[in-house]
């Protein structure tokens, strides 16, 4: 690296360059004792004797050691004089520059990211990635720049267009790390450079390898560090504004198990989200009231925890989702989404999660059902520790485990409701949770304190389906564009009278839709699905709909009929099931009395176990038995069997909630039963 270390790198062509050097004389001419100063060097004779044999002259050896001798004290020259600038360099830094470090994990980092992307710094790069893959990750994205794409097309609702062309998606460049880029701001020259870190392949978890880590490191010069403050307070202005009329997702990062912004949505509007006006108006009350300062310094007052919890249940593809996102960015909060069933995620994790969230936020737990969090072991019933419960529930479960698919959470019931409302958990947030199937909640997770407000979303009634059909045809636009904006502002009176006839021919094919759609019967998602395909032409979708309700109907016909079938086996089965273990017991019961318990109750278990497997080889058989005792029975017992299973759908506040407390009929529950349609057909939709 130092000049003398750039002579010593090649000794033999210095003895070389040095040794005839002295041989030359002051006219130029070769040396007549070449041949004796060759002989000095090892291994230079036979270089001689080569260079004889293909006709080419000797001496052009020595002149080759004398440029390389020269080359190399150049060389180490070189690296002498750079390796002083560097130690100028950094003396320099360290004493007349300021520094900003941000790691990729704070937000921060998306304001600088911003900046960068918005001025087109990182864009002239000389040095950068190739990547057709489209953004998984949108903070990186900020960085990267698209073939032909400037900016703002990026940043549209429909920046998947600028992603990509006819042929797929297009090139996309990331200037590469460890690059300095120099601008100015305010007439003060910043340097900019990120960084990859990479972390060690194993988490906390001893789980999965992380994607590089990125940093970036913001100097300026001055001991004065206001320019760089400046400058990061102007970059989040700007991230700010540019989130203003967008909902950021932030998800469990599963390596190391904190928030991290994942996705920027453009925000929708609760217009968008159908529901009864009745329910739609308490809930937004309630959140505003609650999000308001005067009721947030009440809590203060009143020594209250400052948290409000809502739970959204129903059936699938009926908003609870989309609700909460439309919630977000009516509220202007930023959205953190949990899923209780990742792999990774234990107690302490989910209990640092909320106590990291920030004041404003919502928190939504999807499907806190699927979590299966039972209440002293993570998901539960894994093995077969309650078979000998006299809890119908618990045999139901037992009876069911075939049917559960999902894999166990390793969050545990105290450990979530430990992390809702535990002394660190965080303040002034809001909790959603959302789940197809409330009954299967622990009362504790849903008492009142945790959720503070229910709200069941059902099937579309006719108020509903009107509104979708509203929606659809003539609902207002999410975004505008200036130039639709302008226009609108720019409307002659002939163009409002004809805007408002046709709102009105909409109303009434509203009307007329919803009158043909039998009531309680479809999600809100399976009417958009039918409407979607026809969104330009009303009366079409008007025109197509009864062949549509057909074929509708006759398949939910059918899967109400395969529903009837699988009730009848599970409570033959459970029947049978109950009769062979009080067998059992009875046989236990004269078991010598030497015996310990533990090998009594494990002798039991293994023969309950059998006794199920054997339902398993009977299954065929029952079935063939259920189908024709099905057959046989009267139309009036099927209504009064039907009347007594349908499970009743809660409707109000958690309060005094008994969905677990009181027992279920032996004959009359089989919500636990997996069904290709809902076991809760057909409902009530909303109160
Ligand atoms: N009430 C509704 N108003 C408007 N759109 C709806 C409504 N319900 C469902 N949709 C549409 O159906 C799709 C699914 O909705 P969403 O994810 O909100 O349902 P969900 O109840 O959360 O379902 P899941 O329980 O499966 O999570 C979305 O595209 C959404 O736009």
């Amino acid at each position: 690296m130092f000049f003398p270390g750039g002579f010593a790198q090649d000794p033999a062509s210095m003895a070389l360059g040095a040794g005839l050097l002295n041989q030359i004389p002051p006219g130029g001419q070769a040396p007549v004792q070449n041949d004796e100063a060759l002989a000095s060097i090892p291994g230079a004779d036979l270089v001689k004797r080569l260079l004889d044999q293909y006709g080419i002259d000797s001496s052009m050896l020595i002149t080759f050691g004398m440029l390389l001798t020269i080359f190399n004290s150049f060389t180490g020259l070189y690296a002498f004089f750079l390796g002083l600038i560097y130690q100028a360099m950094n003396f320099f830094a360290a004493y007349f520059l300021s520094k900003a470090h941000i790691r990729s994990n704070d937000e921060s980092f998306d304001y600088v990211m911003e900046y960068l992307a918005r001025n087109e710094i990182s864009t002239d790069s000389r040095l950068f990635h190739v990547s057709t893959q489209q953004d998984i990750i949108p903070r990186k994205h900020k960085a990267m720049f698209y073939d032909g794409a400037t900016f703002d097309g990026i940043n549209r609702p429909d920046s998947e267009f600028v992603q990509a062309d006819e042929y797929g998606p297009k090139l996309k460049f990331i200037p590469a790390s460890a690059k300095k880029h120099y601008f100015f701001f305010q007439r003060t020259l910043f340097i900019i450079e990120r960084t990859i870190e990479h972390t060690p392949t194993h988490n906390n978890n001893g789980m999965g390898a992380r994607a590089d880590d990125e940093t970036v490191d913001i100097w300026t010069v001055g001991r004065n560090p206001q320019a760089l403050r400046a400058f990061l307070a102007h970059c989040r202005i700007l991230f700010m504004k540019q989130q203003q009329y967008k909902t950021v997702l932030h998800t469990c990062d599963s390596y190391d198990m904190r928030w991290s912004a994942s996705q920027t949505r453009p925000i929708r509007s609760l217009d968008s989200v159908v529901m009864t006006f009745k329910d739609k108006n308490r809930l937004l009350t309630d959140i505003a009231e609650y999000l308001s300062p005067k009721t947030k310094a009440w809590y203060q007052e009143q020594g209250l925890p400052y948290r409000r919890g809502y739970l959204f249940y129903g059936l699938p593809g009926t908003g609870k989702t989309s609700l909460t996102t439309a919630i977000a960015g009516a509220f202007n909060l930023k959205l953190f989404i949990l899923s209780l069933g990742s792999q990774n995620l234990h107690d302490n994790y989910v209990q640092e999660l909320f106590m990291s969230l920030p004041p404003r936020a919502i928190v939504l737990l999807e499907d806190v059902d699927s979590a299966n969090v039972d209440r002293d072991y993570g998901y539960g019933m894994s093995h077969d520790e309650d078979i000998d419960s006299e809890d119908d529930e618990e045999v139901d479960k037992v009876l069911n485990r075939g049917s559960n698919q999902r894999r166990p959470s390793n969050v545990s019931l105290s450990g979530l409701l430990n992390a809702i409302d535990g002394v660190g958990s965080a303040e002034g947030r809001v909790l959603i949770m959302t789940t197809n199937r409330r009954e299967s909640l622990d009362s504790a997770l849903i008492r009142p304190g945790r959720v503070d407000m229910e709200i069941e979303f059902g099937r579309a009634n006719n108020e509903v389906l009107e509104q979708i059909f509203i929606q659809l045809y003539s609902g207002k636009k999410q975004q505008m564009s200036s130039l639709a904006l302008e226009q609108e502002e720019k409307k002659s009176e002939k163009q409002i009278v004809e805007e408002a006839a046709q709102k009105q021919e909409i109303e009434e094919l509203a009307k007329q839709f919803a009158q043909m759609v039998p009531e309680a019967t479809f999600t809100p998602a399976e009417v958009q699905n039918f409407l979607l395909p026809r969104k330009r032409d009303p009366k079409l979708a008007i025109k197509e709909l009864p062949e549509w309700l057909e074929v509708q109907l006759d398949n939910i016909k059918k899967s109400e009929e395969k529903e009837k079938r699988k009730r009848s086996k599970f409570l033959q089965r459970r029947q049978k099931w109950l009769k062979q273990r009080k067998q059992m017991k009875l046989l236990n019961h004269d078991d010598s009395d030497d015996d310990s318990i533990d090998s009594r109750r494990r002798r039991r278990r293994s023969r309950d176990l059998e006794d199920i497997a054997e339902e398993g080889d009977d299954k065929k058989k029952e079935e063939q038995e259920g189908e024709k005792s099905e057959e046989k029975k009267d139309d009036g017992e099927k209504k009064d069997e039907k009347e007594s299973s349908v499970p009743e759908i809660k409707t109000e506040t958690a309060e005094g909630d008994d969905s677990k407390s009181s027992k279920k009929s032996e004959e009359g529950d089989w919500s636990d039963i997996e069904t290709s349609r809902p076991a809760s057909r057909p409902t009530e939709t909303s109160k």
